[in-house]
C-alpha cells in the first residue's frame, strides 16, 4: 500500500511541482484487474479504487493495519464511477449502478467487487463502532442547490453518508455535479481544521484538466488534475478547482466531527 505522511503548512512554500504531485495527488487509483489503496498519515484514511476486469476482487487488509481484515478497525465508504457492479459484504450483495454509494460498517469481514467496467472509489478512516452496510441509489441522498450560473458555480451537492442520513463513525461522503457551463468548485472555498478532505474529480474529457487548489488562504499553491485522479487535502489546507471543462467529484472527509457546515470561509478577497 501507498503510504503518505503527514505534513504541515511551514513545509509547503518549499515544495516544487513534483513533490506537491508526490504528497497530495494520486493519480493513478483505477487499475483494471486491480485494488489500488493509498493511507494518508492525514486523520489515517485509506483511500483508492477496485476496478473489476477478468472477475471477483476482495478487499484484503494490507499488512500496514496490522489487522484481521480491512473493516476490522475500519469503516468504508464506496462510490461507484464507473459501469454498474456489484458489491458483496459478508455474502450480501448490493447492486450499484453508476453513481451509487454503499457504506460498509465496522466488522464487515469479507468486501468482494465485481462487474466488468465498475469503478469503486474506496474512502475508509478508523471506527470505534459498527453501523449498518446501507447502499444509497443515485439521487436518493440530500441535495443542495449551491452557486449561481453568473459566477459559473452553479452545482448540485448530494449528500450520501452524513449526520442526517445514512450514519458512520467519522465519514462523511458525497458527490457533487457542476451544471453545464459551470467550472468552478467550492468557491468561495474553506478550511475546515477538525476534518481531513478528499476529493476524486471524474467525468471530466480525457484532454481537460483542473487546476485544484490547495495551500492555507494565505499561501495557496495548485495542483493540474486529469480525470479520475484522486487529491488529499490536509486539514489546513483549502480546497477548490477549476476545470477547463464540467466535471463531478466524490469529496468525502474523516476527522474530529461531522457537522458539514462546521468550516472556516476562505472568500477570494483573502487568498494569496
Ligand atoms: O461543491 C462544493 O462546494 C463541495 O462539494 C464542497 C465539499 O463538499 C466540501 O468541501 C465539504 O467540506
Ligand atoms: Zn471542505
Amino acid at each position: 500500500m501507498d503510504q503518505r505522511y503527514a505534513t504541515n503548512p511551514e513545509q509547503l512554500p518549499g515544495m516544487d511541482t513534483a513533490e506537491l504531485r508526490e504528497r497530495y495527488l494520486l493519480p493513478e487509483i483505477f487499475v483494471p484487474g486491480r485494488i489500488t489503496l493509498t493511507y494518508t498519515h492525514h486523520d489515517r484514511i485509506v483511500l483508492g479504487g477496485a476496478a473489476p476486469a477478468d472477475g471477483p476482487l476482495t478487499l484484503d487488509a494490507p499488512d500496514e493495519l496490522r489487522a484481521e481484515y480491512f473493516l476490522a478497525n475500519r469503516e468504508l465508504g464506496i462510490v461507484n464511477v464507473g459501469a454498474a457492479g456489484t458489491v458483496t459484504v459478508d455474502g450480501t450483495g448490493y447492486q450499484l449502478p453508476t453513481g451509487a454509494c454503499l457504506y460498509v460498517g465496522r466488522g464487515s469481514e469479507q468486501v468482494v467487487f465485481d462487474g466488468a467496467g465498475a469503478q469503486f472509489y474506496l474512502f475508509s478512516a478508523p471506527a470505534h463502532t459498527s453501523f449498518p452496510t446501507v447502499l444509497t441509489l443515485p439521487g436518493q441522498g440530500n441535495r443542495l442547490e449551491l452557486g449561481d450560473q453568473l459566477t459559473s458555480n452553479a452545482r448540485t451537492l448530494n449528500q450520501y453518508i452524513h449526520l442526517n442520513g445514512v450514519r458512520s463513525c467519522q465519514i462523511v461522503m458525497g458527490v457533487t455535479e457542476l451544471h453545464p457551463g459551470s467550472m468552478w468548485n467550492t468557491m468561495p472555498a474553506h478550511t475546515h481544521d477538525r476534518r481531513t478532505e478528499c476529493y476524486l474529480y471524474f467525468d471530466l474529457p480525457e484532454d481537460a484538466r483542473i487546476i485544484h487548489l490547495l495551500g492555507t488562504p494565505a499561501e495557496t499553491r495548485h495542483l493540474v488534475v486529469a480525470d479520475r485522479q484522486a487529491i488529499i487535502s490536509p486539514s489546513w489546507s483549502i480546497h477548490s478547482g477549476v476545470g477547463t471543462s464540467a466535471y463531478s467529484f466524490v469529496w468525502a472527509m474523516a476527522g474530529e466531527n461531522q457537522e458539514f457546515t462546521d468550516m472556516d470561509p476562505a472568500p477570494p478577497t483573502a487568498l494569496r
